[in-house]
């Protein structure tokens, strides 16, 4: 058997394994993927305490898909991203994660009638310079998503839970599947929210979306 066919079986492995909800066992071939867990909800009903992992772009903007949700529920995290992004250049973040902890918001900045002041860490993964049209390339993207990921791991210090969406496959258009190969290399654990709503919408063959990861 060639390699690539090889990495295929390990590959569908992985899927079927998902869909059934059994863990797939861990080979040296490929990566295992066991650690990825499957919700479908709101990111923003994962447990107090634990981490949310969102993209970004360097630019200081979240005006857009669930930046913009951030930026409604914590507007004191937005100005301390913002500020983040106006005093470093694109260059050094991207590929960076700002862990914005939850202790340095409890006690003023967020709206007075937020429920949320103070329940997460925000992880902002710079994986993007520009957005919109000036995106960087898919490909770029997922390279500087290996780079933030190892050091928001390398910043989780406290070894706090982590919830994501699917980041990078809405906005900045790369294939879920793309980051999610990311995340399986790294062995990270991770929970990842898919909304309710995406799973009706999509198309034939993200029709899984539902219980599985493609
Ligand atoms: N409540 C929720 N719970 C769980 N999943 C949720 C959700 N709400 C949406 N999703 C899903 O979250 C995924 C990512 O989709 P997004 O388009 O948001 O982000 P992205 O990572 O592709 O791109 C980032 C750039 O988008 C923004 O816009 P601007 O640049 O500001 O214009 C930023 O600022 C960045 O720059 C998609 O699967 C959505 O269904």
């Amino acid at each position: 058997m060639t390699s690539t066919s090889s990495s295929k079986v390990v590959t569908l492995s992985i899927s079927s394994s998902s869909l059934s909800n059994e863990k797939s066992e861990s080979t040296a071939a490929g990566p295992s993927g066991d650690k990825l867990t499957y919700i479908t909800g709101d990111l923003f009903t994962s447990p107090a305490g634990s981490i949310l992992i969102h993209a970004c772009n360097t630019q200081g903007s979240w005006s857009a898909g669930i930046a913009l949700a951030f930026k409604k529920r914590f507007p004191a995290q937005l100005r301390a991203y913002q500020a983040h992004c106006k005093a470093t250049p694109d260059d050094e973040l991207i590929g960076t994660c700002l862990l914005l902890k939850m202790r340095d918001f409890e006690v003023n900045g967020n709206a007075k009638n937020s429920t949320d002041r103070g329940s997460w860490d925000i992880a902002c993964l710079f994986t993007s310079r520009a957005y919109g049209r000036r995106k960087d390339a898919p490909g770029e993207i997922v390279m500087n998503t290996e780079r933030a990921m190892r050091d928001l791991i390398r910043q989780n210090t406290e070894a706090k839970e982590m919830n994501a969406c699917r980041f990078n496959s809405g906005k900045f258009a790369v294939p879920w599947r793309q980051t999610e190969e990311i995340l399986q290399e790294l062995d990270v654990p991770m929970t990842i929210y898919t909304p309710p709503t995406e799973v009706v919408t999509t198309g034939p063959s993200r029709a899984p979306y539902s219980t599985g990861p493609h």
